[in-house]
């Protein structure tokens, strides 16, 4: 039997292959490689150049390679981006992850786990850390795209023999401590990606968009967390579903937030570089405040982070995106 990694050869999707190996289970991937490298696939693991919205590639690849489990990771990641093209976004992640659903289900896979987004949930209503049960507003067409995932999800396990979680993911950022793999897009545009680029003078400077929002030091607040802990998470889903078969809704996160700032200090702090920041405007749709209510996924999977430490989430990514100026000359 084989677990499925789609978009495994991507920023999440590639630890999580690592994940998964480290814990002994046979891996495939699809990936077309639109955003992912093949080079970050482990030589072990085999990959299937493809797209997930091919039938007759994923009518096959479960039949054939006996899949057990699907992690979903691959789709369109760029908030703006679904803004300005709403029909691909919605192409890429909603109707495509149906046709990969169909064939799941066509197949008889047991297990599936989605890769959502704390972008379900919009602005929410307060600052207070934001549970599942909470409001469902997305404010893009990337959200909405995701939730219609979860929709797809929750109605296709009520009637077939499949069970799923859905884990929504905060702000996620770092690399592989044993720097296996990291984030290896170069135009990303998170903001620990952008800032350990400006402290390795891939970038000459940074921006800090808004400056003026209601908290401490006027900079937007998030939930970063350390992508180790994220795909620990998955790998406990996993299991989750292997024993109980109870689908699962989570949120992915620590449950407290650093602000852009406190992110860029640390940053100049770890890599001893004084990048050049500039104050910018507000970015637009950028929500004041959004943390993550954790206990769910803490009390349900018994999930304990071990890098719920944001000098070591810049740290690993530094590394990263250090080994990476090495890889690209
Ligand atoms: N990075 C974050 O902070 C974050 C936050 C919330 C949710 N997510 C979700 O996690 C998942 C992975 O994100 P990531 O940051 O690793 O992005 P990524 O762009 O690095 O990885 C996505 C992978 O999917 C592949 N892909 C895209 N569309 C495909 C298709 N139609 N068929 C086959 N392969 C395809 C890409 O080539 C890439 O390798 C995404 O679904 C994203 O929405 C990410
Ligand atoms: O160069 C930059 C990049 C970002 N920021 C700021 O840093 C904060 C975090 O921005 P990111 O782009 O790193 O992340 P987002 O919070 O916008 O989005 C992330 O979290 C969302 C859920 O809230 C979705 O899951 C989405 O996929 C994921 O990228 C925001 O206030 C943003 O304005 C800057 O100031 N300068």
């Amino acid at each position: 039997m084989s677990v499925l990694v789609t978009g495994g050869a991507g920023y999440i999707g590639s630890h999580m292959v690592w994940r998964l190996l480290d814990a002994g289970e046979n891996v495939v991937v699809i990936d077309r490689l639109s955003t992912g490298f093949d080079w970050a696939v482990p030589a072990e693991v085999e990959l299937v150049v493809g797209d997930i919205g091919d039938p007759e590639l994923v009518g096959k690849v479960p039949r054939e390679r006996g899949v057990s489990a699907v992690f979903h990771f691959a789709g369109s990641i760029v908030v703006p981006e679904s803004v300005t093209d709403p029909l691909g976004y919605y192409l890429n992640n909603t109707v495509k992850s149906r046709a990969l659903l169909e064939a799941c289900v066509d197949a008889g896979v047991p297990h599936f786990i989605f890769s959502s987004t704390a972008a379900v949930y919009g602005t929410p209503e307060t600052a207070d850390p934001v549970a599942e049960d909470a409001a469902l507003r997305p404010e893009s067409p990337y959200g909405t795209s995701k939730l219609m995932t979860e929709t797809m999800l929750r109605d296709t396990a009520a009637a077939h023999p499949l069970n799923y979680a859905c884990l929504r993911y905060f702000n996620v950022a770092g690399a592989d401590p044993a720097g296996r793999t990291g984030q290896s897009t170069p135009d990303a545009t998170h903001l620990i990606k952008v800032a350990t680029q400006a402290a390795l003078s891939k970038r000459p400077y940074m921006q800090v968009f808004g400056t003026d929002y209601p908290t401490p030091d006027g900079t937007c607040i998030r939930d970063y967390i350390h992508v180790t802990d994220l795909v620990d998470a998955h790998y406990l889903a996993l299991e989750h579903l292997r024993a109980t078969g109870e689908n699962l809704t989570a949120n992915c996160g620590y449950g407290h937030g650093h602000s852009v700032l406190e992110v860029v200090d640390v940053v100049k702090r770890v890599s001893g570089s004084e990048f050049e920041v500039r104050m910018a405007d507000r970015r637009a749709g950028d929500a004041v405040s959004i943390v993550a209510n954790s206990d769910r996924i803490r009390e349900r999977l018994g999930w304990k982070p071990h890098y719920d430490d944001l000098e070591k989430i810049v740290t690993h990514a530094l590394n990263w995106e250090d080994a990476l100026s090495r890889r690209n000359t």
